[in-house]
């Protein structure tokens, strides 16, 4: 399968390239980086550090798309919009882990999942997919008691939204296990005299600093208890293996907008 990566001197873009090369079934055809990036024309492959590549980073984007089965895009939410039209537009699959979208960039992705397969989620790994089913069943096994839930999470001091995909994608899964709708029970930033916790919320609590990959904690708290489930991200390989098995696993699906947990079998158990 040939695959684009945008964003390619990005942390992620440069880890894509990185398992790209190490994946059977899967090329670099191209690396998309932003107009004026010092990247532009350098090989994609010795930018990443696994040796050559014969794949000049271009800021070409349609061009790099046309003859491509697929792209992977960790970059901004503005960028992915416009990616997710071009993609459409070459009728490629569009992988998208960028964070930190609004409704209306979700709207365009929706829209241009007509033409396109499109997989995205605020995280691609095996374990964290894995750890949202955990919690959709532990919020609904605690309901009845009346545990309080909160998602706790920790990020490297560059990240620029929050709270993360990824505590968003925790929080939907609790807020799927006690049949409620996160928008309606969220409680994103506490500040001041907030009065006590408002009964059947789902807390947020963001970390930020050094070179933190991802640390994501779901705490259940009951009357003189507390349950833990949580995810530590030791390495960027995680999401970029996460990001090329779906483009693979998306290559011979109809167009839709698809989760991880479609690619991984596991939608059926939340
Ligand atoms: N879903 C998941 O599993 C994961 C999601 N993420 C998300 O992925 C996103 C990127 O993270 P990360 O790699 O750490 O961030 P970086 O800032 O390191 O990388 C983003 C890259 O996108 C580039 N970019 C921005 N605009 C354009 C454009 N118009 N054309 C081409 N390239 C462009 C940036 O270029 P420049 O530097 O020049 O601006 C930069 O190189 C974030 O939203 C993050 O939350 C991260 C890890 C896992
Ligand atoms: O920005 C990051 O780095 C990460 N972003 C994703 C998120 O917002 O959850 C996934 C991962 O935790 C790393």
């Amino acid at each position: 399968m040939k695959l684009v990566v945008v964003g390619a001197s990005g942390r992620m873009g440069q880890a894509l390239i990185r398992i790209i090369s190490q994946t059977d079934g899967a090329v670099l055809h191209g690396a998309v980086s932003r107009p004026g990036s010092s990247a532009l024309g350098k090989d994609a492959g010795e930018l990443a550090g696994v040796g050559q590549l014969g794949v000049p980073v271009t800021d070409d984007a349609l061009a790099a798309f046309v003859h491509a089965d697929g792209v992977i895009d960790f970059t901004r939410p503005e960028t992915s919009v416009e990616f997710a039209a071009l993609a459409a537009q070459a009728r490629i699959v569009h992988i998208i882990g960028t964070t930190g979208c609004s409704a209306t960039d979700e709207a365009k992705f929706e829209a241009a999942s007509r033409h396109a397969r499109l997989v995205k989620s605020g995280n691609m790994s095996l374990g964290v997919n894995l750890l949202s089913v955990l919690v959709a069943q532990a919020a609904k096994a605690l309901e009845a008691s009346g545990w309080d839930i909160e998602v706790l999470e920790m990020h490297h001091k560059h990240k620029v939204d929050a709270p993360s995909g990824t505590a968003l994608l925790l929080g939907e899964a609790a807020a799927q296990g006690r049949g409620i709708d996160l928008n309606d029970k969220a409680a994103k930033v506490r500040d001041g005299h907030t009065g006590p916790r408002e009964q059947g919320s789902i807390g947020f609590a963001t970390m930020r600093g050094g070179s933190v990959i991802g640390e994501h904690s779901v705490l259940f708290a009951g009357e003189g208890e507390l349950v833990t489930l949580s995810h530590s991200a030791g390495d960027r390989s995680i999401f970029a293996r996460g990001a090329v098995k779906a483009a693979l696993w998306a290559r011979d699906k109809k167009p839709g907008l698809y989760s991880m947990l479609d690619v991984l079998g596991l939608s059926s158990q939340l």
